[in-house]
């Protein structure tokens, strides 16, 4: 990256609303006029000083702290200014104000969402994955989502990555070697023992793929959507799993129209549970229309929880309409089949499938098991480090150019296409910890931080 001078700017860097305390964080290059301005006074560096922090007319605007960083050492490796005010809004929008008035000499402006942890990256302080675990840590909503996005933040998983890179960049050394030198050959490549050392490449990738996802699960989390006849329970299901009264229960056939979504976390981990109307034929225009959504929804799904009702086992056309449901439901999505209302069943032999009852709870535990098993959540020994859905696919393109590479080796007569193979699992790679990352990627993740961060 070139480090070309950039615009100062300045932000709240604390959440909207009242606090004990707020910061307004300002980061550039030159900001002593801004210091002098808002302090009166040259700072220690990294020093808190009390202090009132000063008005256009001298009056003070409040009474806080204020840090100086001078650069590289700071947050975003630049020069940068924090006042540690009462956290009022309207402290925090004066102090603002003031800033950009004072700052107006110096092309002071205010920042955009994730700017200054954009600096931090472009700075070298963060890498790509860790600047986008700042932004995962603040929206964890999980104990589990938290830990692990501060184990990102700390450059774990971008360790595992610059560590593949590493081994990558040998074997690529390796064929463009042997590429330049053309009386050398393949044979150069077998004693070097190119392919031992692919083999060992795609298992430490597998490894880390298999850690990114369980990363990426606990972060993005999978839908499931609850579908079946009318009356099987489905709603009073969402209830259960949601332990809150979100959608409507009755004995009434046809009663849930639009789908009800809600976000539930088993371990950690999120789902997002949809309810649907059941699947029926119907004459009644608005219920069709739910039903159409049911079936909408179901081809979104990652899994399907196909609810049956106990009561209706030996019912014939319940028996044939299941079976119609089921000649539906799209080829590859995992469907878990449910048997509910087992408190009113009574003590016959059960059918294949979970058994619960959404009304009493019971087996509701074993249904949480096992969706967590369908959304192939482990708890893995070592620990997650939290991920996201864009890491995955990088890596799963790194796994098809190794594949690649392992076929013209094979071949042994396309050593230039093994080397563009390898060049472009170097890119995969690169993208995740932003080496090289494009502009357009990087616009795009940091637009999503919010404004000060
Ligand atoms: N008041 C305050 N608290 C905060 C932040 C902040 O910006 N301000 N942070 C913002 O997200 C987080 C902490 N992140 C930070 C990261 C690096 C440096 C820093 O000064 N780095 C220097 C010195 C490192 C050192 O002494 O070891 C450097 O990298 O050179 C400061 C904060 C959370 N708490
Ligand atoms: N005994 C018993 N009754 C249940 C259980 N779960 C649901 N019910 C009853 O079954 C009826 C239908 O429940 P709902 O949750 O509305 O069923 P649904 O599948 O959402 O129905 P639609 O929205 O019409 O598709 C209601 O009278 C519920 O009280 C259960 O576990 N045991
Ligand atoms: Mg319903």
């Amino acid at each position: 990256m070139t480090a070309s001078p950039r615009d100062p700017i300045v932000a709240i860097a604390s959440a909207p609303g009242r606090g004990a305390v707020g910061i307004v964080r300002a980061s550039g290059r030159d900001l002593a006029p801004l210091v002098a301005a808002l302090c009166g006074r040259v700072l220690k560096p990294r020093e808190a000083t009390y202090l009132p922090f000063r008005d256009a007319d001298g009056s003070a605007i409040d009474q806080g702290l204020a840090l100086h960083f001078p650069a590289p050492h700071s947050y975003t490796g630049e020069e940068v200014l924090e006042l540690q005010a009462h956290g009022g809004p309207v402290v925090m929008q004066l102090l603002l104000a003031r800033c950009l008035q004072a700052g107006a000499g110096i092309g002071l402006r205010a920042a955009e969402p994730g700017e200054f942890t954009q600096r931090a990256f472009l700075n070298d302080k963060l890498d790509l994955a860790q600047a986008e675990a700042v932004a995962d840590l603040i929206d964890a909503s999980t104990e589990a989502a938290a830990r692990s996005a501060s184990r990102s933040l700390a450059g774990e998983f971008s360790q595992h990555i610059d560590a593949l890179r590493e081994r990558l960049i040998h074997l690529r050394m390796l064929v463009e070697a042997t590429l330049d030198f053309p009386e050398e050959d393949i044979d150069f490549l077998r004693k070097a023992d190119a392919q031992g050392q692919l083999d060992g490449l795609q298992q430490q990738l597998k490894a880390v793929l298999a850690r990114t996802r369980q990363g990426a699960l606990l972060r993005e989390g999978i839908t499931v959507v609850i579908a079946g006849q009318p009356n099987a329970g489905k709603s009073s299901l969402l209830n259960a799993l949601a332990g809150a009264e979100l959608a409507i229960v009755t004995p009434i056939a046809g009663t849930t129209r639009d789908k009800v979504e809600q976000s539930i976390q088993i371990e950690g981990v999120p789902l997002h549970v949809v309810d649907t109307a059941g699947l029926r034929d119907s004459d009644d225009p608005v219920e069709r229309i739910g039903i159409e959504r049911a079936w909408g929804a179901i081809a979104k799904a990652d899994a399907v929880l196909f609810l049956h009702d106990l009561l209706r086992r030996d019912d014939v056309a319940a028996q044939q309409a299941d079976a119609a449901i089921a000649q539906r439901l799209p080829a590859g999505v995992p469907v878990l089949q449910v048997w509910n209302k087992r408190d009113a069943a009574g003590d016959a032999a059960l059918p294949e499938g979970l058994h619960l009852s959404a009304k009493t709870g019971a087996g509701l535990a074993e249904l949480r098991a096992a969706l967590l098993q369908i959304a192939g959540w482990q708890a893995l020994p070592e620990g997650v480090y939290l991920a996201r859905a864009r890491h995955v696919q990088a890596l799963g393109r790194v796994q098809e150019h190794l594949d690649a590479v392992g076929l013209h080796l094979a071949d042994g007569r396309t050593l230039d296409l093994m080397a563009e193979e390898l060049r472009l699992a170097q890119n995969a790679l690169n993208e995740i910890t932003g080496a090289f990352g494009s502009d357009d990627l990087l616009g795009v993740i940091f637009s999503r931080f919010c404004i000060g961060k």
